[in-house]
């Protein structure tokens, strides 16, 4: 039913490079050190994604195997435009495996990984997922903590202009509109001066899927998002992800319940590298087979 009709592969490569940068400063050591990190901070070339039948991303009969040991064993996947899908399974059960395979840092043995119709992301590098509208937050947050928050997200904002230009040129009013905008999404327009090193772990969460927004990314990985925030924090990030929901698809992995259950409409159960259910929240809880792996029950 959910079979992704191949259609002919017909994209460019355009292969951009970051220019060379001389690091003369700590600042510069920093920022060179963790573009090996941010595939955001490449330039971007957009390709158009072709979301017939409203189907973003399509994962479908994938497996791989590390040493013989299947970690993802023909797992099917679909995630429509504009969905908040949160992924829960116990440890081991392949979720950062998965997302690997879809931002292209590991390859699957078998399987087919399409965005849209048109993009066969098993053919493209980590910078080209990326450039093609993939956006993943990892758990940990990494900011460029000696430049205001302003300025982390101006260094991330998608361009045709190299970063480095970029971050010197003067921006134009959308550019800045922009900024503000995200600034206002992720609750840190009052703190756009301060330094990002200065703000909250929970803020500087808030302040990376800000990063990430800025290059209007299609579909947003985020590896839980609220381990170590407080109440507080988890409330306004559970606010924060159901705002970017329609505009954005949004694929949450996360461990914390009462999270999942604030923001879900809709949760995958991985185990052992499958689709073990799908479902409404209280589908999964009432399933005894998700009980059985999962809750321990
Ligand atoms: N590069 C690798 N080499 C060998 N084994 C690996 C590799 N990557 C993952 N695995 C194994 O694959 C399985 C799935 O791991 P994965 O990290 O994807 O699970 P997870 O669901 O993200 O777990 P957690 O909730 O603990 O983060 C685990 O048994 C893990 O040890």
């Amino acid at each position: 039913m959910m079979s992704r009709t191949l259609v002919a592969e017909g994209m460019n490569h355009h292969k951009e490079q970051l220019p060379e940068i001389n690091p003369t400063s700590e600042l510069l050591n920093e920022i060179t050190r963790r573009d090996q990190v941010f595939s955001f901070l490449k330039p971007q070339y957009n390709p158009k994604v072709d979301v017939k039948n409203g189907m973003l991303l399509y994962v479908e009969g994938v497996s791989v195997s590390f040493d013989g040991f299947k970690a993802i064993n023909d797992l099917n996947l679909y995630i429509k435009e504009g969905e908040l899908r949160c992924i829960i399974g116990p440890n081991g059960a392949g979720k950062t495996t998965m997302m690997d395979i879809i931002t292209g840092k590991t390859r699957p043995d078998v399987g087919d990984v399409w965005l849209g119709q048109q993009l066969n992301l098993l053919k493209m590098d980590e910078a080209e997922i990326a450039n093609a509208g993939i956006g993943r937050k990892f758990q940990k947050p990494t900011v460029f903590e000696a430049l205001t928050v302003w300025e982390n997200l101006e260094l991330a904002m998608a361009g045709e202009k190299s970063t480095w230009r970029l971050f010197r040129a003067v921006l134009s009013g959308e550019q800045k509109c922009d900024i503000e905008r995200v600034l206002e999404l992720i609750g840190l327009d009052t703190q756009s001066r301060m330094l990002a090193g200065k703000l909250s772990h929970g803020q500087k969460q808030w302040l990376e899927i800000g990063m990430l927004l800025m290059q209007k990314p299609k579909l947003l990985l985020v590896d839980e998002p609220v381990a170590g925030m407080t109440h507080q924090e988890m409330d306004r990030t559970a606010e924060l992800l159901l705002s970017l929901a329609g505009e954005h698809s949004i694929m949450v992995v996360e461990h914390d319940m009462d999270f999942v259950r604030s923001i879900a409409s809709t949760v995958t159960v991985l185990h052992q590298g499958h689709v073990l259910a799908e479902g409404s929240m209280k589908s999964i809880q009432d399933d005894q087979r998700v009980r059985e792996v999962y809750l321990g029950q």
